[in-house]
């Protein structure tokens, strides 16, 4: 007996242990039995659930369907079939039925082995995955029982657990649009009518839900609706934003156009048909060798070919529209592949205002360069000028003759009016330049000055006209000349006499017409330009020797300044040595305040052929070799013997000529650099050399002899 007993446990234990769930079920419906995994998965104790019945756990059998299964399994011992079966928690799930019919002494039972399907694992997990990645979840209302079934990612779409939620009464509350809703659930439940549309959640950010809804049809009832709930935000998102791009493109000034290999128009902004004139219906089958008759196969075929391997290219071009108007337009073609064909995407923009703007800034830029030139020339110009000498106002003037002059200096200054400076070098003519400019209404322009004597011939017409770019060998850049500079200002002529003949016709043309050609340029350049000469020579007797043209000889003597030698305003020589004593002594750190009567009488007594240039340069030298706060004489004094002798009176260039030789010998011939014979003249070194020359005086000769 104890065998029999402990054989039956191990049966039941065996069952127990079974991977299926396992039911004994009476005829009239109760449960004899339920294995330890059916009572997990419905959630009853073993003791439960045998006081349950099938009508229990699966809630659409019924007694009747139940007889009628019942006599059915009898008759055919066993049947496979789906059930849902229900949770002690009030949860469904699905179950694959094997049901078999069992007599042993007259006792009759039905045993239902069952198998899960909705936890056999690899559906499952198929299912689960698809949905979650298609962001979709399902659902069936059974409308006959209110019974509802939701799959798992329904529960996440909506953040919740309860199935009880997805009822269309509840699951509205998850809307935004609860009227549209429900309008559209309502339809599907009583009239069968299917709904497909996306709803907004409530929720902040909101989600769109793509909610589909069908009926199932049992003879012409409604049994069940079944449904599906999908996110869809990320694509709705999509889709608002590509929609929006096409408005944003639609409205944009700039044309789209949309190109394939071909060259037909596929698509466009609204832009094009408006911009260009032409109907929809015509672009509709337009292509681009119709738009644009610019362009040819060929090159199409090469702009494509280089789209496709740079990405984008861009471009100016010229479009035209329907009614012949071109326009410039700027274009960027950008290569896409759309659906497997080669697209041309052709972003263009009208940029007429930009090329009219562009052109007025060049056209600007082009005048500030050329002003920039100007004032950087004037301001180089300017600062070797600072670095050289003259001031101004350091006119001195004691003598009744030379205030004579001034006067006319004062008088003439502020017109417009040529002036001829003319007397011996070294009297003052470039000082009284400087004042006639200093005190006109041109002050604030430049003062361009000039000395013709060191100038070398070839270069003469260049500096004082310019040249362009390759107007003679050596002209490696345009160069403004002194004329130009001197615009608006005024421009000195020193040693007007040593102008060669040959450009004196274009000088009087400036003069009397105010305008001169550029050297190997095409044009005519104007200038307003007040022009002051001077010279040291008789201009009358060059134009006797034919050297000087009489024509501008007259045209710049309009108003003739003589500037009176020193020797003929002697009065003038203590203030000028006192002058140029107080300059050099602050310039040499030295404490001279006066110079001795005796000093000043020796001067008084000198006829200085070099003039005020030949005092300064004595002085300058004094202050050097002497110290003390009295100038006394010394051996700087120039000696009686460079008097000149009355008796023997030598032309002034004979003179000159003496003077620049005793300087040659004491620096043994050296004229350039330091200590050379300009530095003591107080000279350019040019102007000397050219002097020398003039005056027939070669260095060789002096010093072999
Ligand atoms: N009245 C004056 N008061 C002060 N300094 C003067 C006066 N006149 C001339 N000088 C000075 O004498 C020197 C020579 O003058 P400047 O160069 O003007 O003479 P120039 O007649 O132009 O000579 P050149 O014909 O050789 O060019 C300069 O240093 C100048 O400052």
């Amino acid at each position: 007996m104890t065998d029999v007993k402990e054989i039956s446990l191990v049966k039941e234990w065996l069952v127990d242990v079974l991977p299926y769930e396992v039911f004994w079920a009476n005829e009239d419906g109760s449960l004899a039995y339920g294995n330890q995994k059916l009572c997990e998965r419905l959630g009853y104790k073993s003791s439960e659930l045998t006081k349950l019945t099938i009508f229990d756990i699966n809630t659409t059998v019924t007694p009747e369907s139940w007889k009628k299964h019942w006599d059915g399994l009898k008759k055919n011992k066993s049947e496979n079939f789906k059930a849902i079966h229900k949770k002690k928690s009030g949860k469904f799930y699905e179950v694959e039925v094997f049901a078999q019919f069992f007599s042993n002494n007259r006792k009759e039972m039905i045993c239902g082995i069952m198998n899960d399907i909705s936890s056999s694992s690899f559906y499952k997990n198929l299912i689960n995955n698809v949905e979650s990645i298609a962001k979709v979840g399902g659902w069936k209302l059974n409308l006959q029982d209110g019974s509802i079934i939701v799959t798992e990612e329904a529960f996440k779409i909506f953040g919740t657990e309860n199935k009880e939620d997805f009822h269309p009464s509840k699951i509205i509350q998850f809307i935004k649009d609860e009227e549209r809703f429900r309008s559209s659930i309502v339809k599907t439940i009583r009239n069968g009518i299917p709904m497909d549309e996306i709803f907004e959640t409530k929720e902040n950010p909101s989600r769109y839900i793509r909610s589909i809804a069908k009926p199932v049809l049992k003879g012409d009832k409604i049994f069940e609706v079944v449904g599906v709930y999908q996110d869809v935000t990320e694509q709705y998102l999509k889709e608002t934003k590509l929609n929006f791009f096409k408005d944003v493109i639609d409205n944009a000034q700039d044309l789209v156009y949309i190109y394939n290999r071909e060259g037909k128009l596929i698509d466009y902004s609204n832009s094009v048909a408006d911009t260009l004139g032409y109907s929809r219906k015509k672009l509709d089958s337009a292509t681009i060798f119709e738009l644009d008759t610019g362009v040819t196969e060929d090159w199409w075929e090469s702009h494509f070919a280089e789209i496709k391997e740079k990405g984008s290219v861009q471009m100016e071009w010229i479009l035209t529209k329907k009614d012949g108007t071109r326009f410039p337009v700027d274009i960027v073609a950008n290569y896409m592949n759309y659906q497997g064909q080669d697209i041309n995407c052709a972003v263009v923009r009208d940029i007429t205002k930009r090329k009219e703007r562009d052109l007025k800034l060049y056209q600007a830029l082009e005048e500030i360069k050329s002003l920039k030139n100007r004032l950087e020339d004037e301001n180089e110009y300017l600062k070797e000028e600072i670095s050289g000498k003259i001031n101004a106002n350091n006119i001195v003037c004691e003598s009744e003759v030379y205030e004579k002059v001034l006067e006319q200096v004062n008088l003439v200054a502020p017109t417009d009016t040529t002036v001829l400076i003319t007397g011996e070098s070294g009297t003052g003519k470039e000082l009284l330049a400087s004042a006639l400019h200093n005190n006109s209404l041109r002050k604030d322009r430049p003062l361009i000055k000039v000395n013709c004597a060191t100038l070398p011939k070839e270069l003469f017409e260049s500096e004082l006209f310019g040249h362009k770019k390759g107007a003679f060998t050596g002209a490696v850049a345009d160069k403004v000349g002194k004329f130009t500079l001197a615009d608006g200002g005024t421009i000195f002529l020193d040693e007007i006499g040593e102008m060669p003949i040959d450009l004196q016709p274009k000088l009087l043309r400036v003069l009397q017409e105010g305008e001169f050609d550029e050297v190997g340029g095409s044009k005519t350049i104007k200038v307003d330009v007040r022009v002051i000469a001077a010279t040291n020579r008789r201009l009358e007797d060059m134009i006797k020797e034919g050297t000087f043209r009489e024509d501008l000889y007259y045209r710049l003597n309009v108003f003739p300044i003589y500037n009176i030698p020193l020797r003929g305003r002697k009065e003038d020589i203590p203030l000028l040595a006192k002058f140029f004593l107080e300059k050099y002594s602050a310039k040499a750190g030295k404490a001279f305040k006066r110079l001795s009567k005796k000093t000043i009488d020796s001067l008084m007594r000198y006829d200085f052929p070099g003039n005020i240039r030949e005092l300064e340069n004595l002085i300058e030298r004094a202050v050097i070799l002497e110290s003390g706060t009295t100038l006394h004489t010394g051996s700087w004094m120039p000696s009686t013997s460079k008097t000149i002798d009355t008796s023997n009176l030598l032309t002034f260039e004979e003179v000159q000529k003496q003077h620049i030789i005793k300087i040659l010998e004491r620096t043994n011939g050296k004229v350039s650099g330091k200590n050379g014979a300009a530095g003591i003249l107080d000279m350019n070194a040019k102007t000397l050399f050219a002097k020398m020359k003039k005056l027939g005086i070669e260095k060789e000769t002096i010093f072999k002899t």
